[in-house]
């Protein structure tokens, strides 16, 4: 399967390069960045420090969507919508990993995913689709006398904030709640806040080093406290991820699909 990276220079871009070098099922078709970018035309091998592959960082996204059996995007909030409808138009699988997207982006994927497969996840990580699982069934056990609090920690480079992980955590929570999140969602608490709304869904960012990525939900009752925990050691769990999303991707009928349905955690409804 010949799979194509949106943000090909970018640290998830090189962790993809080094993943699907190594992968027997998946090949390296090519690698977009900004037209400006000082990484056009650069050998992709070469930019995740692994030696020349013999493909190169280019502009050309039509060329991209139009050549590549899947393209796999971590990149920014920007390129989600024309990517979607250009995977459309293509017929291009289209895994997409980059967080800060919003309620269009997510109609646009929506929208693509009547023509072609689109695997939309804010974490490519097995253990944090099963943690956000375990998120649902615990929120929907304990109820509104547990105070539910998500704290996210990554390294000083992320640009976004709830992190996605975070606000997948949050979404599960409130599932779980059968409430909307948008609606107990406090985000950035900052001076006189007020008491804690009961039922609301807390966030807290923590940015600093080179963290890649620590998230923890916390349950928080009379006497006790619920937390579960999710710390990634390595950027090569999302590079997998995307990876067996694109193979999964490859025998599906067109759609929007998240992780849960690829890693088989799709909820009952
Ligand atoms: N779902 C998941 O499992 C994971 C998601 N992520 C998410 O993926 C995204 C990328 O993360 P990361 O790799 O750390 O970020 P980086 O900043 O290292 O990489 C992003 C790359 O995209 C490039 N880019 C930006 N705009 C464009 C554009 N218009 N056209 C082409 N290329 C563009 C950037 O170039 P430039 O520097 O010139 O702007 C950069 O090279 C983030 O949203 C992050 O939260 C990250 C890890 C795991
Ligand atoms: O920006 C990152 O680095 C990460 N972003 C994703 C997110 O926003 O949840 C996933 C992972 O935590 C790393």
């Amino acid at each position: 399967m010949q799979v194509a990276l949106l943000g090909a220079a970018g640290r998830m871009g090189q962790a993809l390069t080094r993943i699907i070098r190594d992968s027997d099922e998946a090949e390296l078709f090519g690698g977009l960045e900004r037209s400006d970018s000082p990484h056009i035309g650069q050998d992709m091998g070469e930019l995740a420090g692994i030696g020349p592959l013999g493909v190169r960082v280019e502009a050309d996204a039509e060329a991209i969507f139009a050549g590549a059996d899947a393209v796999i995007d971590f990149s920014t909030p920007a390129l989600t919508a024309p990517s979607a409808e250009r995977a459309a138009r293509h017929g291009t699988a289209y895994i997409v990993g980059t967080s800060g997207i919003g309620p269009d982006d997510i109609a646009a994927l929506q929208a693509a995913g009547e023509r072609t497969v689109v695997v939309q996840g804010y974490n490519m990580s097995l253990g944090v689709n099963l943690v956000a699982a375990l998120v649902r069934q615990v929120a929907a056990a304990l109820g509104p006398d547990f105070d539910i609090e998500i704290v996210e920690m990554h390294h000083r480079m992320k640009v976004d904030a709830p992190s996605g992980t975070a606000v997948l955590f949050g979404e599960a929570a409130a599932e779980g709640r059968r409430v909307a999140l948008p609606e107990v969602r406090d985000s950035g608490r900052d001076g006189i806040t007020g008491k804690r709304v009961p039922g609301h869904i807390g966030f807290a960012a923590l940015r600093g080093g080179n963290v890649v990525g620590e998230h923890t939900v916390l349950f928080a009752g009379e006497d006790e406290r619920i937390e579960l925990t999710h710390r990634a050691g390595n950027r090569d769990i999302f590079a997998r991820g995307a990876v067996r999303a694109c193979l999964w991707a490859s025998n599906q009928s067109p759609g929007f699909y998240t992780m849960a349905d690829v890693l088989g955690l799709r909820r009952p409804d």
